[in-house]
């Protein structure tokens, strides 16, 4: 799909499917974002090019096969930092053409080390018709300051205030240090647009705290899949992960013992989840011997990482999804 130069969009079938806020207003709706959210892996071609053919039948594996209605595109998990700008809005565009009638919410990670770029694809996220776009903080030359932070996410939320906007804390990749509850104080006076945080971390009790502090119309989102039953403990509204790609099933299964009070049932799944990834660690799990899982499990042939992550070779890929099956019981030990 291809935007006006006045910023319209051109493609009416979608942008009318995507219309639940109203840009004269610029007031984001409050439909909240929970459930399983896939953050979803970028297709490369052989060498190495976005490969968007992929996304249509990526959309109907995720719906059909997984049980998900959500995604979070061009995060880490899509190498959003690895791609260009052009790159990354046509993956946007993508997701939400074949998203339209099957995805509930398609949010598009935006952030960029420059805030330009961050602003460019958080006005195009919102001409394209995205559900909601992420920013992740900014980790070459970094900010020194919770306050400081808050003024960059401020300038990108601004180029897109119909949006709703989520923090994304991930600080194991941007190597910030911040606590997110500090982040979050205050957040709503500069952002009116904010609606919550993605939380890849392992610090639950700053978790928590940001929990306490946030008012129902925020969705806080945890993002370690292998310990997601301890965040729902602490409040979490749902989860993003890479592992929905391919776990989804199981894992909405997780959620649905949470909500019944089934706590044994959720710490089985849990800890089914926790020895697949536990068992891939041993093997040097990264991004790139995720995406090759993934393409194992769904036989969607999403391609190679991009330099400078290495390709996972098939047969440890295999073994992997091997595993995988067998602690899901759907293959014999
Ligand atoms: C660093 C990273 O990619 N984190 C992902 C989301 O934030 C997670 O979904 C992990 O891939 C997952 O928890 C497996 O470790
Ligand atoms: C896991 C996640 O949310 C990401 O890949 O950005």
């Amino acid at each position: 799909m291809r935007l006006s130069s006045h910023g319209k969009c051109l493609n009416p079938e979608v942008c009318a499917f995507r219309t639940h806020t109203n840009p004269l207003m610029a007031t984001p709706s409050n439909r909240k974002l929970t459930g399983l959210v896939a953050a979803t892996f970028t297709p490369l071609t052989p060498q190495g090019d976005v490969d968007v053919s992929l996304i249509g039948p990526y959309v109907d594996y995720l719906v059909e096969q997984q049980g998900v209605r959500s995604v979070f595109v061009n995060g880490t998990t899509g190498e959003g930092l690895s791609l260009s700008v052009d790159e990354r809005k046509d993956l946007a565009e993508e997701w939400c053409l074949r998203g339209k009638d099957k995805l509930e919410q398609v949010i598009v990670h935006v952030g960029c080390l420059s805030l330009k770029d961050s602003q460019e694809l958080a006005r195009h996220a919102a001409e394209t018709g995205a559900d909601g776009i992420a920013v992740i903080a900014p980790s070459f030359f970094k900010p020194s300051s919770p306050d400081t932070l808050r003024r960059f996410l401020q300038e990108v939320a601004a180029a897109a205030p119909e949006l709703p906007f989520y923090y994304y804390h991930i600080p194991a990749m941007t190597g910030l240090s911040m606590r997110a509850c500090e982040i979050l104080e205050g957040i709503e006076d500069s952002i009116p647009s904010f609606r919550g945080l993605k939380f890849s971390g392992g610090d639950l009790m700053d978790f928590g705290q940001c929990v306490s502090k946030c008012p129902p119309h925020w969705s806080l989102l945890y993002g370690v899949d292998e310990q997601l039953l301890s965040a729902l403990v602490m409040g979490a509204s749902g989860a993003v992960g890479s592992t929905y790609n391919y776990l989804g099933n199981r894992v909405s299964s997780l959620l649905s013992a949470f909500d019944e009070g089934d706590l044994g049932k959720a710490r089985t799944i849990q800890f089914q989840i926790q020895d697949i990834i536990s068992y891939a660690v041993k093997q040097g799990f990264d991004l790139a011997v995720n995406k090759q899982l993934m393409c194992e499990v769904s036989g969607l042939p999403l391609g190679p990482p991009r330099l400078p992550l290495l390709p996972c070779s098939s047969p440890r890929a295999q073994s992997l999804a091997q595993r995988l099956r067998q602690v899901l019981g759907l293959q014999k030990m």
